[in-house]
């Protein structure tokens, strides 16, 4: 028998690897047209290996009719099968991996020349919307991503890797393991499709080996040529989130120029940026919506392809070196999705690396990737080729029994269901011997059964060449490979224009926001109500004054409260967007910060002045230009105190139920402490008044109205008025330190 064996594998070797190919895909085909006949020919399901360790054990005691005369030609026949499609297997994975990273000119320098579109191309090529037709793309209207710049290449390799977190009950702690001993490769010119049902640990790997999740310490080993993960990679690496995170109110163009001009090295000029922008906007097939705006929840913009394609544009613009995407084509058309795989190819093509996870794709889709790992509850039931994915679990007994799109066929497999699928009886005797109620279902065998199955085989089969393979030092130059372990960053832009280019990115976002009728009626209404009902107020007696010095309390109130429930939200809104840039280093934070509490001031300063020409008119206030300047700026003062808090407020908390629930119980305390309601605090709480932007605004309002009146006004002492001038600037100050502090302890939010 062992010679038989042995002299099967030599002839096994002896072939020559495009023989062994033909037969293997032949045997494959004939095993999906009638699994029942490869069966009876000896080399179906049955012949195809023992391959759980533990069903084996009990097949063999409980099956001993099977280990007859009989066995030893099915054996002899199942290990040089088994040895053979083995051999194809590690052939096509090694043999095919650089194919196309070789196709693609990978220049081995690494420097920034800017894409570049012949403009007969530009010219020729019909733009390509989402109402075009499959027609279209058939016909090869798509546009390819030409790029002559050189793409570092960045060789992506992992091993064992393993990633638990730590549940905390209100009782008990339990660990989950997610990913259980994930391996595998990708290279430069390839693409990796993750696959698996949903919660198979598809996000969790991606973003794991973008660098995105290092808490807690994931298992294992990650590498990008052969170094591990460091800062220098941030600049490398692009990441398209499954949410499309944007500003809804920029358009495409504008999108994608503020991301080039952010992103691109400062080697490059203000212009050649732009045109990096324009160029991706061309090979994205994007001209054609340029212009309308993202779009959101609320304003109608571009559609589901076309956001998707900005995202991407956003990421390809630094022309990475590893492209990840998580899910790209979700909730898209066939078509569309067609379209954005397709350009996942071209962007290999010009030398990246690209890993997406996929959901369900369609059979065409599925044919479109290079490689595929296939994931079931976080263990790895498959990684290779894609096209030899059939091929694999042909071998190993699984079988679609009717037609069926590959990629259905694998999420059933690892989803454990095993309608119309084919698989070893062994699978069948086993939980038959074993009679357990929880091994079966509807007689079959239960998907966990099912699932220890596929993992176990590809451990057995596959998973020791492939960890072999992974030793193998890949083929470039240790300068390239240095080049990863660098720990510098490089910022696209300067302080001053990283500042200047969000602040004015934040004013054209939120340009809706200035011209916003609700707000301007909103403010001047309750200015109109207030002249009407302190309307041309004196104040000759000690009741007038006190009357009219409710006015003033309540200006002070109004611009405390009204500016603090504004500045709530603007960390906690921007959380997503922050994440997404700061993962991938666009903008120091204090660039992002200065120029974000600035790029409101505007508005927000407008508006009291609006409020103060009403009120102060036709309430008639103290009748003289200083006088009016003087409360002016108080107001002004008051409502960048009140910012801050509002600020400090969302930045802590970074949750708006959170946030507003303690702000409205500081705003009414800070009310209360303010002076006007209570004249006689308790000594023990009296300091809160301190703290309260309310106590001195309105302390400086009574001094600018009543100063010439009387030295003391509604029981407050009018001084000078510097105390109170100190304290808002140190409260200016102050609550925009504790909210930027918070912003840098933020953790960013793997994913997002
Ligand atoms: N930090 C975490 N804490 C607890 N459970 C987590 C955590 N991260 C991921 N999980 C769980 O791990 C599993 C895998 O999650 P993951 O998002 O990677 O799955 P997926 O395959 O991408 O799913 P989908 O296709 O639905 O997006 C899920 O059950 C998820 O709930």
């Amino acid at each position: 028998m062992e010679k038989a064996q042995s002299s099967s594998s030599l002839t096994s070797l002896m072939r020559t690897k495009s023989d062994q190919l033909v037969e293997t895909m032949a045997a494959a085909m004939a095993a999906m047209k009638s699994p029942m006949s490869s069966d009876q020919a000896g080399g179906g399901p049955e012949s195809s290996g023992t391959l759980s360790r533990k069903s084996s054990k009990r097949l063999a005691a409980a099956s001993p009719g099977r280990s007859n005369g009989s066995t030893g030609k099915n054996t002899h026949i199942r290990k040089s099968r088994s040895a053979q499609l083995k051999f194809d297997i590690d052939e096509v994975n090694s043999g095919a991996a650089l194919s196309r990273a070789s196709s693609a000119s990978l220049g081995f320098s690494f420097s920034f020349t800017g894409f570049t579109v012949p403009a007969d191309d530009v010219a020729d090529l019909r733009s390509f919307s989402d109402d075009e037709t499959p027609e279209d793309l058939e016909a090869g209207m798509r546009k390819k991503i030409s790029q002559t710049e050189p793409t570092l290449p960045i060789y992506l390799k992992f091993t064992e890797v393993t990633y638990k977190v730590i549940l905390k009950g209100v009782r008990t702690t339990a660990e989950k393991c997610i990913l259980n001993g994930i391996t595998g490769s990708v290279n430069p010119g390839e693409v990796l499709a993750l696959m698996g049902p949903s919660g198979s640990g598809k996000t969790t790997l991606l973003t794991l080996l973008g660098g995105r999740l290092r808490e807690p310490t994931p298992g294992g080993s990650i590498t990008y040529n052969d170094q591990p993960y460091s800062k220098f990679l941030k600049s490398r690496i692009g990441f398209v989130t499954q949410d499309d995170v944007l500003f809804p109110h920029l358009t495409v163009k504008e999108t994608l120029t503020y991301a080039a001009l952010l992103r691109l090295p400062k080697t490059l000029t203000k212009q050649d940026k732009e045109k990096r922008a324009t160029d991706v906007i061309y090979e994205l097939g994007l001209e054609r919506c340029q212009d309308t705006m993202i779009g959101g929840s609320f304003v109608r913009g571009v559609s589901g392809g076309e956001r998707k394609r900005v995202c991407i544009g956003n990421e390809i613009i630094i022309n990475p070196s590893v492209l990840f995407l998580d899910e790209p084509t979700s909730g898209l058309d066939s078509t569309t999705a067609l379209r954005i795989v397709d350009m996942l190819h071209d962007i290999a093509e010009a030398g990246k690396t690209v890993i997406t996870t996929i959901h369900q794709p369609s059979s065409r889709l599925f044919h479109k990737f290079d490689k595929l790992i296939l994931l079931g509850k976080g263990s790895l039931l498959y990684f290779g080729k894609a096209s030899e994915a059939m091929v694999y679990f042909s071998s190993i007994g699984c079988s679609p029994l009717i037609a069926m799109n590959p990629a259905e066929f694998l999420l059933d497999l690892a989803n454990g269901n095993i309608n119309d699928v084919s698989v070893p009886s062994e699978l069948h005797d086993n939980v038959q011997v074993e009679n357990s109620e929880s091994e079966m279902r509807n007689g079959k065998p239960s998907p966990a059964v099912v699932h220890e199955y596929l993992v176990e085989a590809y451990e057995t089969r596959v998973a020791e060449s492939e960890k072999k393979k992974l030793m193998i030092p890949i083929p470039i130059d240790e300068n390239m490979k240095s080049k990863v372990n660098s720990t510098k960053r490089e910022w696209g832009a300067s302080w001053g224009e990283q500042f200047s280019i969000l602040f004015w990115r934040g004013l054209k976002e939120r340009r809706h926001d200035y011209f916003s009728w609700l707000r301007i009626t909103q403010v001047t209404t309750t200015a109109v109500v207030l002249g009407l009902l302190w309307w041309q107020s004196e104040v000759n007696s000690p009741e007038e004054l006190q009357n009219q010095a409710g006015l003033l309390f309540f200006i002070a109130v109004f611009w405390g409260f009204f500016p603090v429930f504004t500045a709530i939200f603007t960390f906690p809104q921007e959380r997503a967007m922050l994440n997404k840039e700061r993962a991938a280093d666009m903008y120091r934070l204090s660039a992002y910060f200065v120029a974000r509490t600035t790029s409101d001031l505007p508005l927000d300063l407008l508006l009291p002045v609006l409020f103060l020409l009403v009120v102060y008119f036709m309430a008639g206030l103290r009748q003289s230009a200083g006088s009016f300047f003087l409360t002016m700026l108080t107001v002004l003062l008051s409502i960048v105190a009140a910012q801050g808090l509002g600020l400090a407020i969302g930045a802590t908390m970074m949750d708006l139920k959170r946030a507003t629930t303690l702000a409205s119980v500081t705003v009414m305390t800070f009310m209360l402490a303010g002076g006007y309601f209570v004249k006689e605090v308790p000594v023990f709480i009296s300091w809160l008044r301190y703290l309260s932007f309310n106590y001195h605004t309105y302390k400086l309002l009574l001094k600018v109205q009543y100063e010439h009146i009387s030295p003391i006004i509604n029981g407050k002492k009018v001084d000078n008025g510097y105390k109170e001038v100190g304290a808002l600037a140190a409260m200016v100050v102050g609550y925009r330190l504790l909210a930027y502090l918070s912003l840098r302890k933020m953790k960013l939010q793997p994913g997002t």
